[in-house]
């Protein structure tokens, strides 16, 4: 298995006729109504709406997790399976899901060597030190928080510099005020690398503040009620949050999330 050039541009995302229904005839559930997106190389993709509205099962779409029921998914013209093969892309999910005997270090590194990429104990310890986990290289998963797991598996993420990196509420367990540092000083390193990034997150402020882009889900079958570009400058931080257009995009998004809401109640 060849290892993922760092220098490989990173990919577009499409998805065509996008769809997925759980279980069978007897019960099935729509989770994703036909979807039909793509998301820009390179750019920051924000996915927010009502819980069980599908985010998730996009995402696990896109990572080659699920199969569709109907449709397809492309990263630079690959399957999502051969991508993921290659390192091409990298997950956090919510529950974390390091390996419990292994330890903070250990889960980090493990993602070169899934990757076939050489070991770099300096970039392994870079990011559990950015990601504020100094001096628990060496403890093991149940000796953490479950905000510290999550931001392991976000170091473990960072590792291998994917060209597609996705993020399902990362920061969900994770207290204010980390999530605050984590916000500004995370995205630095996918925005240097120019990672095509989609993220899903329950905060509309998180979503404005650390995309390109805002995609409102209505509540489940979900599908895409609004699209939101966010045009504010970068890097972003703390005084991003008072642009005068930070204010109006949040708006935006909240006012769309009603929208997607009152449709389904109505129907
Ligand atoms: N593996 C599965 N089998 C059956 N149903 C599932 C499965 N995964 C998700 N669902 C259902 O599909 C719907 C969408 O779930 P999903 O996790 O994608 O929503 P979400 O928008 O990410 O929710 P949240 O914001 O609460 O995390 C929900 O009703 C959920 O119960």
């Amino acid at each position: 298995m060849a290892a993922e050039p760092r220098d490989r541009p990173p990919p577009e995302v499409r998805c065509q006729g996008l769809a997925k229904t759980y279980g069978d005839a007897g019960g099935a559930l729509m989770a994703l109504s036909t979807t039909d997106l793509v998301f820009e190389a390179g750019r920051t993709t924000a996915l927010v709406g009502p819980s069980g509205c599908g985010k998730s099962t996009l995402l696990r779409l896109i990572a080659g997790l699920e199969s569709p029921t109907t449709g397809s998914v492309e990263i630079g013209g690959e399957s999502p399976l051969a991508v993921r093969k290659r390192a091409g892309l990298a997950m956090a999910f919510q529950d974390a899901s390091l390996l419990p005997w292994r330890t903070v270090r250990g889960n980090v590194a493990l993602a070169l060597q899934l990757g076939r990429m050489p070991s770099d104990g300096e970039a392994v310890d870079r990011l559990i030190s950015l990601v504020g986990l100094d001096g628990f290289e060496d403890s093991r998963p149940s000796q953490l928080s479950g905000g510290m797991r999550q931001r392991a598996a976000i170091a473990r993420c960072l590792v291998t510099e994917p060209g597609l990196l996705l993020l399902d509420e990362p920061f969900g367990a994770v207290d204010e005020l980390t999530r605050l540092r984590l916000n500004q000083d995370l995205p630095r390193l996918w925005e240097k690398r120019g990672t095509t990034t989609i993220l899903v997150t329950h905060s509309i402020t998180e979503a404005v503040l650390l995309s390109d882009r805002v995609l409102v889900f209505s509540a489940r079958p979900g599908r895409v009620v609004a699209d939101i570009p966010v045009a504010l400058p970068r890097p972003r931080s703390r005084d991003s949050l008072e642009h005068p257009r930070f204010r109006m995009i949040t708006d935006q998004v909240s006012a769309a999330l009603m929208e997607g809401w009152q449709a389904d109640a109505a129907q």
